[in-house]
């Protein structure tokens, strides 16, 4: 396991900061969390499954603001066109025909209550700080950062692959349908992750912006791990649910 706090020192090539990149979500990417392991193999009870979505929502939720927030940084009107399209996928022509309203599908296909979900009121705290975490981030450091933070996509089409599979083998009560939010990201993602990637790999032009991309990419790694680590602690064995989060009983 690497500490890649000082792996631009002395400035990288392109293709050497793009392989460090890929390092850190190797190393560090959600995919490798023991509670997705436990999710792909079988292991999830109904209310951790749940929970996990109720909680994902929040995440959804705040991708279009998180993305609206690099479009105000972006004083150019190409990246701009480029970079709203992943608005449109999130929220649709009218606020409910996107990627948002797939995720609240796939909750209440679960078996919960829709406006529950969409008030974001049982969400575990530590959900709701990392998703702010995430949207204070791309408010205030530069756009080459921000940019940066969205290079997780980069391996999203990794862990829908094990994920889409195994849910569909391993939990009776999950379909096709309560899946089909996932059916449009991996293409989704590949398209946002080459743009964000060309990107960074043009605009990191010094060793410190090199880092400062690198950083935000293992800031982001932190973010997704800090919500299935909060997912395993208050609905793992033993639970520890806090105060006003989901209980199943209450779905
Ligand atoms: O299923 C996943 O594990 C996963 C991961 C990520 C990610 O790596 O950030 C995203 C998504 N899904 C996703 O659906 C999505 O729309 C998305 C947008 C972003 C982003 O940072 O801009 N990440 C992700």
């Amino acid at each position: 396991m690497s500490d890649f706090s000082d792996a631009a020192r002395g400035g990288l090539s392109k293709s050497e900061l793009e392989a460090v990149l890929r390092q850190v979500g190797h190393e560090r990417y959600h995919n490798r969390h023991p509670f997705h392991h436990r999710m792909t193999g079988g292991d999830l009870s109904k209310a951790e499954m749940q929970a996990w979505a109720l909680n994902r929502y929040c995440y959804q939720a705040v991708i279009p603001r998180k993305d609206a927030m690099i479009l105000a940084h972006a004083e150019d009107p190409a990246f701009r066109a480029a970079w709203r399209k992943r608005i449109e996928d999130h929220d649709g022509e009218d606020g409910w025909s996107g990627g948002i309203a797939r995720w609240l599908h796939l909750a209440t296909s679960l078996g919960l209550d829709a406006e529950a979900v969409k008030s974001e009121r049982l969400a575990l705290p530590a959900t709701r700080f990392a998703v702010g975490a995430y949207l204070s981030f791309c408010t205030n450091r530069t756009l080459l950062e921000a940019v940066a933070s969205s290079l997780t996509e980069m391996f999203s089409p990794l862990i829908i692959g094990e994920r889409v599979p195994a849910m569909l083998a391993k939990y009776d009560y999950i379909t096709e349908d309560t899946l089909a939010y996932f059916s449009r990201r991996p293409e989704q993602a590949s398209r946002d992750a080459d743009f964000a990637l060309a990107y960074v790999l043009g605009h990191a032009d010094t060793a410190e912006r090199q880092q400062q991309a690198i950083d935000a990419l293992v800031f982001k790694c932190d973010i997704l791990w800090a919500m299935l680590d909060a997912l395993q602690h208050a609905y793992g064995e033993p639970a520890n649910i806090p105060p006003g989060a989901f209980r199943p009983e209450a779905a």
